[in-house]
């Protein structure tokens, strides 16, 4: 049964026209006009319990807006949120019982209180009782190593350290759902590995059910089996990363490397996507397209030394995603 379920959700942003200048800005003050941002446009998806969805798209997309309608500190425009049978943000604190929320951009902690006063308080705002709450603190503690710092003031903590303070903290209520919104940003990469562990276990083992948007592609690869993918407010892709990577991984990738360069090459069978000089990277125009192929159309002549089959990565997906968009927004395998 879907926990979450968002139907044809529209958040518009208004707001008064600026002027510019000292007159401009007292004039706007009593402008009617006004400059609309549909940040969220008609956005439907469903999310079962235990799933694990990443919400990616490029800056502006209308991601944060999205996740704060989920956790009811935004309103939708039109259209409906509903999160474990509630509409969010007319149930702000009986949703907020059963959700956890953690925005990598904004502190939840008490700056100048060593990090164990504010999960003591998050202790007493939710509620928790004596015990449940000693049981996760303790294996919070452990499990995101945080026994060298869960008495020092949040101020004095590195980025890592707090992100994983953050996540306890989202998390000591036992929620259904955590919401993260890009909780691995300006994460060193030791960092973010030790909080996609931590959130795919969390994930695996309680079962709990993760949202959380990122520009980071490896946070999808290794928190987030379902992918949604929007753009300018608009829903492109909602499937599982493995099959928008056979839908568009069919183009693999071919690198020949010459010892001298022959300059830019066009081919018909394959699409020079990088051009390094000496070594060149193409994608194959088809499934059926073979090495031999292109190499046929190539012909002799260049000084060809080495040529490789490269399965695509994972950004290179996400980018002929974009390129392809028209093509397949909407798309549900
Ligand atoms: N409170 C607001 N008032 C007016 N416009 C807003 C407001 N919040 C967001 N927007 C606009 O809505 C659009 C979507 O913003 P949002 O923050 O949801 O994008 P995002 O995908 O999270 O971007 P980023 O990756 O840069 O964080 C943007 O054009 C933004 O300027």
């Amino acid at each position: 049964m879907a926990i979450i379920a968002a139907s044809s959700v529209e958040k518009i942003f208004r707001q008064p026209k600026r002027q510019s200048g000292f007159g401009g800005a007292l004039r706007s003050l009593f402008s009617r006009e006004h400059t609309e941002v549909r940040a969220v446009d008609g956005i439907s998806f469903a999310i079962e319990g235990g799933e694990a969805a990443g919400y990616l798209g490029p800056n502006g997309a209308g991601k944060s807006t999205m996740i704060k309608m989920m956790t009811g500190i935004l309103v939708p425009s039109s259209g409906t949120v509903e999160v474990l049978g509630r509409e969010p943000h007319s149930n702000r604190i009986t949703n907020a019982a059963e959700i956890g929320v953690v925005f990598g951009q904004r502190s939840q902690l008490w700056w100048d209180l060593p990090v164990r006063d504010s999960f003591d308080l998050n202790r007493h705002i939710y509620d928790i009782p004596a015990s449940r709450f000693a049981d996760n603190l303790a294996r919070l503690t452990s499990m995101l190593d945080m026994a060298g710092y869960i008495d020092r003031p949040v101020r004095q903590l590195s980025l890592g350290q707090r992100m994983r303070a953050e996540i306890a903290m989202a998390l000591l209520h036992d929620p259904k759902i955590l919401f993260l919104d890009e909780p691995t940003i300006g994460l060193d990469v030791v960092a973010k590995d030790v909080v996609r562990k931590f959130l795919a276990e969390v994930n695996r083992e309680r079962g709990t059910t993760i949202i959380l948007t990122t520009h980071d592609l490896v946070d999808i690869e290794e928190i987030c089996p379902r992918l949604i993918m929007v753009d300018d407010g608009k829903l492109l892709f909602d499937g599982e990363l493995r099959h928008l990577r056979t839908a568009l991984g069919s183009r693999r990738r071919l690198k020949l490397e010459f010892g001298t360069d022959p300059g830019a090459i066009t081919l018909k069978t394959a699409q020079l996507v990088t051009d390094e000089g000496l070594a060149k990277h193409f994608l194959l125009e088809s499934q059926q397209t073979s090495i031999l192929d292109v190499l046929t159309e190539l012909g002799s002549g260049h000084d060809l030394k080495d040529v490789k089959l490269e399965e695509p990565n994972i950004e290179e997906v996400i980018r002929t995603f974009y390129q392809n968009k028209p093509a397949l927004a909407g798309a549900r395998p």
